[in-house]
């Protein structure tokens, strides 16, 4: 497996979560933070912005895959990054998931290659539709 592809897949995960948020409901009444959470109110947890929180991502916007490298992954904070949500309810389908992206993407590069057009900008700070507008794709036989 491509190394860089074990940290574009939660890269593309922490920028575009395909599931914007979850949802809990409090079993109990609980003071979190100073922040009273009465027993059946139902909380949300907003992935999108989790994924963005300047104090949790600094740069936030920042398409950075190293984040997630050997290296960096035990840096990241608990509970910042969950698009399969977390807990004993979080998603079961999780690493069919992964491994059908991963499997979906080898399938793509092994027949197409792909080049940045002269309109594209490459910068560390892409947005992901822009990039994909702009490639041209090759099919190779
Ligand atoms: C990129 C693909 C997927 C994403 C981003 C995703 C994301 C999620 C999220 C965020 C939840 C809620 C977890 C929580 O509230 O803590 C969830 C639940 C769930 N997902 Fe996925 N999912 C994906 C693919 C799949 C697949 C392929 C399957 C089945 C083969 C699946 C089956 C389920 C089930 C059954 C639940 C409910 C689990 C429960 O309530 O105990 N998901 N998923």
């Amino acid at each position: 497996m491509l190394p860089s592809m074990i940290v574009m897949v939660p890269t593309v995960c922490r920028l575009y979560p395909s599931i914007a948020r979850t949802d809990r409901v409090a079993k109990e009444t609980i003071t979190v933070k100073g922040i009273t959470i009465p027993k059946n109110m139902m909380v949300s947890v907003p992935f999108f912005a989790l994924h963005r929180d300047p104090e949790l991502w600094p740069e936030p916007e920042e398409f950075q895959p190293e984040r997630f490298s050997k290296e960096n992954r035990d840096k990241i904070q608990p509970y910042s990054y969950m698009p399969f949500g977390t807990g004993p309810r979080n998603c079961v389908g999780m690493k069919f998931a992964q491994a059908m992206v991963k499997v979906a993407l080898v399938a793509v590069l092994q027949h197409y290659s792909f080049q940045v057009c002269e309109e594209t900008e490459v910068s560390r700070c892409f947005p992901l539709k822009k990039m994909c507008i702009c490639l041209k794709f090759t099919y190779c036989t």
